[in-house]
C-alpha cells in the first residue's frame, strides 16, 4: 500500500486568526469585555483548562475572573452566584465549567445563565436559537472548529459531513453548525449499526467520541478531510501518560487532511470562547437594537 501523508491541520495558527480578529473588535469597544469562570471543585484537568482559558483572555486584551468554588458548594450558592453575575453589567460572559460536582445538578445551573451572557452556547435559548438558524451563541468546540475548517479552506456546503458523537457539548451542536452551513450531515453514535460503512461516505468525518484511536483507517474514504476532538488520556508504552485523540495515527495515511492531538481542536475552543465573548460584549451594548435584531 502505498501511504500518504495527510496535511496537518494545526490548531494555533488558526486559533491566532480567530483570536487576533477577537482582540481587534474588543479594542473597539467602551470598555475590555470581561469573561468570569466558575470552576467548582478541583479536577485537575479543569484546574488546567481553566488556567489556559484565563490566560489566553488577558493576551487577546479581555478581561477575566476565575471563581473557584470549593467542590462541596451546596447548588444554591452556586446558582446565586449565577445570580448575580448576571445582573452585573460590567460581566459579559459567564462560564460554567463542566462536570460540575455529583450533587450539583447541570440543567437548572446551565438554564440560569442569561442567555447574552452565554459563552458557552448551552442555554435553551442559545439550543433553540442555533437550530432554528437564528444568530446565537455556539459552544465554544464545535463554533472552533467550523472557523478551523474556514482558515484551512474547507468547503463545507454541500458536502457529506460525519459526526460521530452527539454530546451536549460537540457533536449536537456542530450539527446545527455544519446544517446552517449548508452541509449534508449524519450524526452517528454508540448505538449506530455499520459505523464504519456510514463513516466512509463522508467527505468530512469529524469523531467526537471520547475513545482512543476509535476511528482506523479502513473506516475513512481516501481523501477524507478528519478532524479529531477526542481529547484521551492514555499511558504509553513509555509509562508516561499523554494525550490522543479518537483517530487512529494510521489515518493519516488515508486522509487528505488530519487535526493533530494536541494541538488542533483544542486551542481553536479556546480561541473561539474570546470570540464569543466579544459577541456577548457587543449584543449586549447593542441592548434594545440588538433585542430588535435578534
Ligand atoms: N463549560 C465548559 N465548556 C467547555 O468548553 C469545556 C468544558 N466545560 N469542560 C471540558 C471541555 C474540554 N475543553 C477543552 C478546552 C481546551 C483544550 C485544549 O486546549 N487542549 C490542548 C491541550 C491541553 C492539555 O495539554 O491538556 C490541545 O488539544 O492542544 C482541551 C479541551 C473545554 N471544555
Amino acid at each position: 500500500m502505498t501511504t500518504g501523508t495527510a496535511t496537518r491541520l494545526a490548531g494555533p495558527p488558526a486559533a491566532e486568526a480567530v483570536i487576533a480578529t477577537a482582540s481587534a473588535q474588543a479594542a473597539g469597544l467602551p470598555t475590555p469585555p470581561h469573561l468570569v469562570i466558575v470552576r467548582v471543585g478541583d479536577d485537575p484537568a479543569s484546574v488546567s483548562y481553566v488556567r489556559g482559558k484565563a490566560k489566553k483572555a488577558g493576551e487577546a486584551g479581555l478581561r477575566s475572573t476565575v471563581h473557584a468554588l470549593p467542590e462541596a458548594t451546596p447548588q444554591a450558592d452556586l446558582l446565586a452566584l449565577v445570580a448575580t453575575l448576571n445582573a452585573d453589567p460590567d460581566v459579559h460572559g459567564i462560564l460554567v465549567q463542566l462536570p460540575l460536582p455529583a450533587h450539583i445538578a447541570e440543567e437548572p445551573v446551565l438554564e440560569a445563565i442569561d442567555p447574552d451572557k452565554d459563552v458557552d452556547g448551552l442555554h435553551p435559548v442559545n439550543v433553540g436559537r442555533l437550530w432554528s438558524g437564528r444568530p446565537a451563541l455556539a459552544p465554544c468546540t464545535p463554533a472552533g472548529i467550523m472557523a478551523m475548517l474556514a482558515h484551512y479552506g474547507v468547503a463545507v456546503a454541500g458536502r457529506r459531513v460525519v459526526i460521530v458523537g452527539r454530546s451536549r457539548l460537540v457533536g449536537r451542536p456542530l450539527a446545527g453548525l455544519m446544517l446552517a452551513a449548508d452541509a449534508t450531515v449524519t450524526v452517528a453514535h454508540s448505538r449506530t449499526r455499520d459505523l464504519a460503512a456510514i463513516t466512509r461516505s463522508a467527505d468530512i468525518l469529524v469523531a467526537a467520541v471520547g475513545r482512543a484511536h476509535l476511528i482506523t483507517p479502513d473506516m475513512v474514504a481516501p481523501g477524507a478531510v478528519v478532524i479529531d476532538v477526542g481529547i484521551n488520556r492514555v499511558v504509553g508504552e513509555d509509562g508516561k501518560s499523554h494525550l490522543t485523540g479518537d483517530v487512529h495515527p494510521h489515518v493519516a495515511a488515508v486522509a487528505s487532511a488530519l487535526t493533530p492531538v494536541p494541538g488542533g481542536v483544542g486551542p481553536m475552543t479556546v480561541a473561539q470562547l474570546m470570540a464569543n465573548t466579544v459577541q456577548a460584549a457587543e449584543r449586549q451594548r447593542s441592548g434594545a437594537l440588538g433585542e430588535l435584531l435578534r
